[in-house]
């Protein structure tokens, strides 16, 4: 469990966390979403105890990550899959980590496999490709057999198959029970991963939500299609609905009641399809105000 409490950050004039507060839960998958220089790396660094917050607390599984007992064995974390050493090996790397936190070496082993990386744990990591780093990242972060995991941003940079791969270990941990926090700022990384959302603007908590309900909430409408289209519609505006697109859009109606409508009136539906706008969609508009640098140049405010 992460806890997030009227947190704010500030480094000179910047604010980079602006009085956050948010839950990450166990056995869920929780992205962590926003633009760039939203505000994502601070606040898991913050959690992880490697910045200090302006204001209010971090906590993970109730606790400052320095009140932490056993820290590696409570939270593991990926921030940065390319601070490894590139002469040391895979094996030699986590083996290292792993006696500095007193972790009998046939853990490495158990993580090596558990990433896949069990046929090149000897080549130095500088041969590795990002996929490979990141899946190092990952079994570092397994070491302590932690209950709660942070990525960020791990799919970076890989191939559709690497973010496949990687979904379903992220999946498979939160089946486990584990916490999963996983930063990203694109949504179509999210929306197969994540049960969970939350997600940042400049700094500030813009949604806290579920996949689903985000999903939900941008329902567009209800295409329909009827060999008498023209009735159809008029039906439709005379109960209050908007149609466009041809008389083929309902807008702010959900199937059933275009469905029974036309019952009512006996006029005949070919097809009803609920249109939902995409997630990314539904991300862009909910983070419009919040993305510094956009295609065009900087942001005019
Ligand atoms: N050490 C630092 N010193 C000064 N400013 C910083 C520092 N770390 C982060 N910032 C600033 O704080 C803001 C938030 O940055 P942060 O890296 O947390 O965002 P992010 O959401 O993780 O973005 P990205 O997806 O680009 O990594 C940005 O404006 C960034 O420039």
């Amino acid at each position: 469990m992460l806890q997030i409490r009227s947190l704010s950050k500030r480094y000179g004039s910047t604010v980079a966390v602006d009085d956050l507060s948010f839950e990450v839960k166990p056995g869920r998958v929780t992205g962590f979403l926003g633009p760039n220089g939203a505000g994502k790396s601070t606040t898991m660094r913050m959690l992880l105890g490697l910045d200090r917050p302006t204001a209010g607390e971090a906590l993970v599984n109730g606790r400052h990550y320095a009140e932490l007992r056993r820290p590696i064995h409570e939270v593991g974390a990926l921030l940065d899959a390319n601070a490894v050493h590139p002469g040391r090996n895979a094996y030699d790397h986590l083996s290292w980590q792993a006696a500095s936190n007193h972790i009998d070496r046939r853990r490495v082993v158990t993580c090596i496999e558990q990433v896949g990386l069990a046929g090149v744990a000897r080549k130095p990591v500088g041969e590795f490709s990002l996929g490979m780093k990141q899946w190092l990242g990952i079994a570092g972060a397994l070491l302590g057999d932690p209950g709660v995991l942070m990525f960020d941003e791990p799919v970076n940079g890989l191939d559709p198959e690497g973010v496949r791969w990687i979904r379903e270990l992220l999946k498979g941990f939160a089946n486990e029970g584990r916490t999963v926090l996983l930063s990203s700022h694109l949504m179509s990384e999210m929306a197969q991963t994540a049960d969970d959302l939350v997600i940042l603007g400049r700094g500030r908590l813009v949604a806290e939500t579920t996949v689903q309900d985000l999903a939900d909430r941008f329902v567009q409408g209800v295409f329909v299609r009827s060999p008498r289209p023209g009735e159809l519609a008029q039906l439709l505006r005379s109960a209050g609905y908007e149609v466009d697109d041809g008389d083929s859009l309902v807008r702010g109606a959900t199937a059933e009641e275009v469905g029974d409508l036309a019952a009512g009136q006996g006029i005949p539906i070919h097809q009803l399809v609920t249109r939902s706008a995409s997630l990314e969609d539904a991300y862009l508009e909910l983070t419009a105000d919040s993305v510094e640098y956009r295609a065009g140049g900087p942001s005019d405010d």
